[in-house]
């Protein structure tokens, strides 16, 4: 069982105007990763920011937090190159945005990032399994993308479930909703990587919320593999 457990806030609900600060107030609080949304405006409706925040960021917080890119785009191939340089460290692309997603993940390991590979809730979790074993992380979304504080969707959970009975060492990630009420259902189906926005960022301890989610997440996977 080679994953762990990790926790990435979502700072998309945090004030915008403060986004380095916000990122660093993050990191402070115990966070493993910043999980950084990136939207279109026509992959979903909303806009949000590209590749020139993110160089920001990079020069403004430092060399060592993760920066998972969750690309909310229409044509992914297209920022890869400039994600690359300004700094991002994981490139997550939908499946629904690309016709060649073999291509993608290919480029994508050519410029130095990791893989991530996303999937709407429409679509199933038997379309993003042949790309399993060449990716570094499956995003399994818990909303609708294009907006945080949204209700969690429970029926994704059967799709990370098979996910990890598949595919025992994969990072699966959950985005969506999550938070203290969802947290158990996302970390007995199997999910490790765990993005959390508004329950996070508008909490006044989000210390402690991000320690209970990791809590419930570690626990989940020593229970797995005494289970084994
Ligand atoms: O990608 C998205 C939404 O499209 C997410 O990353 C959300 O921004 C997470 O926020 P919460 O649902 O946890 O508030
Ligand atoms: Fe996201």
């Amino acid at each position: 069982m080679a994953y762990s457990a990790k926790i990435g806030p979502s700072v998309l609900s945090s004030d915008l105007s403060q986004l380095g600060r916000e990122c660093e107030r993050m990191m402070e609080c115990g966070a493993d990763y910043l999980h950084l949304d990136v939207m279109d405006g026509h992959f979903v409706p909303n806009i949000t920011f590209g590749h020139p925040m993110v160089e920001c960021l990079r020069h403004s917080i430092g060399p060592d937090p993760f920066f998972d890119m969750h690309m909310m785009v229409s044509r992914p191939e297209q920022w890869v190159k400039p994600m690359a340089a300004a700094g991002a460290s994981q490139y997550t692309f939908h499946l629904e945005a690309t016709t060649n997603p073999g291509n993608l993940i290919k480029e994508i390991r050519e410029s130095g990032m990791k893989v991530g590979l996303a999937i709407k809730p429409g679509t199933t979790v038997e379309e993003l399994a042949p790309w399993a074993g060449q990716i570094d992380m499956a995003l399994v979304m818990t909303v609708e993308p294009g907006f945080g504080g949204q209700k969690f969707m429970e029926d994704m959970m059967p799709k990370v479930s098979w996910l990890r009975s598949q595919f025992p060492s994969l990072d699966i990630e959950v985005d969506g909703g999550v938070g203290p009420d969802s947290i158990h259902r996302c970390a007995e189906a199997g999910a490790n990587m765990i993005v959390s926005g508004s329950a996070v960022v508008s909490s006044d301890d989000p210390r402690s919320v991000i320690a209970l989610l990791k809590n419930v997440v570690i626990e989940a996977i020593q229970k797995r593999s005494l289970d084994r």
